[in-house]
């Protein structure tokens, strides 16, 4: 890094670019990439001197844990794998609603007997007796198979160390079972593979990621507050409605419906105005059912692109992490 200024690193590829992207749109700092899709720094619309770093998922893991990068988006299972004492280096500022992934165990589907971990152990206690070796797991996610298989008992395998097309590894013998990634499940079942039952490792999905290590001049400190503002009040909005209406005894009706959530930013109104109120997205019908009841003739609810508040969650927990 030459200059103090904030510096994030974006997926520049694979399946978390176009998400990540969108992400940074909607919370009106789109990503900006001046040299199209080969040049491998950019700037963030919206922000003044903010740089970008396009990178893939997992160099984007290494960076922050190293600190050559303040912010970055990345999976919780990279970061998980491969930073040692990830907690440490690496603070979660927020999860952003794509790139799920389980990490699993899975064994082949004609192993009937073998459905949970227990049943696994069992297996593996067993296997070098009958097999002449050790129960082998192909993976590439060697350091959370570890620490989930040691937790379960089971010290009697070994791992086959496995960077591609690893469900293929049963079938070709290479190994007896697997620790992968999966999201619809269709590579598994393609190659006749069943996770077991309690055999969810983690489940993952991206996350807006801060490095515990970088050099934080005071300008990435507050460039960082500008854009947590806006993510959060993006995401503030994301799982909120407004909903307005118009009854006589607006305070007693907002009174029912707080312990829905509903809030009323704007206040009470004055006799015969309208109330607005912030629902959590799950529990409009509900409210609006109340509303009616209690002598709303007309609820409206609307979508929202921000909702901008006096407190600072995602910047001051990124503060404290910080120290
Ligand atoms: N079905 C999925 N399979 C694999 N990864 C997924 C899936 N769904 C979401 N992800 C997330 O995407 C991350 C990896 O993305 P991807 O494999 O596309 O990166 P990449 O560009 O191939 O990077 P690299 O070349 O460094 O492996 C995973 O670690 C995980 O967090
Ligand atoms: O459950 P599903 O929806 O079928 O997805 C799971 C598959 O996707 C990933 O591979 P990817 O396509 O990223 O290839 P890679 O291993 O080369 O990264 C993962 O390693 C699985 O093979
Ligand atoms: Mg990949």
């Amino acid at each position: 890094m030459s200059t103090d200024r904030l510096v994030i690193a974006v997926p520049s590829k694979g399946r978390l670019q176009e998400n990540a992207n969108a992400f940074f749109e909607r919370a009106g700092l789109p990503v900006l990439q001046p040299g199209g899709a080969r040049n491998y720094r950019g700037r963030l619309g919206g922000i003044d001197d903010v740089e970008i770093a396009f990178l893939s998922a997992s160099e984007i893991t290494r960076e922050i844990a190293v600190g050559n990068v303040h912010l970055g988006v990345t999976g919780l299972d990279l970061v998980q794998e491969t930073v040692p004492a990830w907690a440490q280096k690496v603070h979660l500022v927020t999860e952003l609603g794509f790139g799920f992934a389980d990490v699993v165990v899975a064994v082949p589907m004609a192993w009937i007997d073998v459905a949970t971990m227990a049943d696994l152990a069992d297996v593996a206690a067993e296997f070098r007796a009958r097999h002449g070796h050790q129960l082998r797991i192909a993976t590439k996610y060697l350091n959370l198979t570890r620490r989930f298989f040691a937790e379960h008992g089971i010290a009697d395998y070994r791992n086959v160390e496995s960077l591609g097309a690893t469900e293929g590894a049963p079938a070709s013998g290479a190994a007896e079972a697997i620790v992968d990634i999966t999201t619809t499940g269709s590579t598994l079942a393609a190659n006749d593979l069943k996770i077991l039952s309690d055999g969810v490792i983690l489940k993952s999905q991206a996350h807006l990621v801060a490095s515990r290590n970088a050099a934080w001049s005071d300008l990435a400190r507050a460039q960082a507050r500008t854009i947590l503002d806006r993510v959060a009040s993006e995401a503030r909005a994301r799982r909120t409605r407004e909903v307005r209406t118009r009854l006589d005894d607006a305070a007693g009706a907002l009174a029912a419906v707080a312990a829905l959530g509903a809030t009323a930013p704007f206040g009470l109104p004055a006799a015969g105005g309208p109330l607005t109120l912030h629902v959590p997205s799950a529990r409009v019908a509900a409210v609006a059912d109340l509303l009616r009841a209690r002598g709303a003739a007309t609820v409206t609810v609307a979508r929202l692109d921000w909702v901008f508040a006096a407190d600072a969650e995602m910047a001051d927990a990124l503060e404290a992490a910080l120290g």
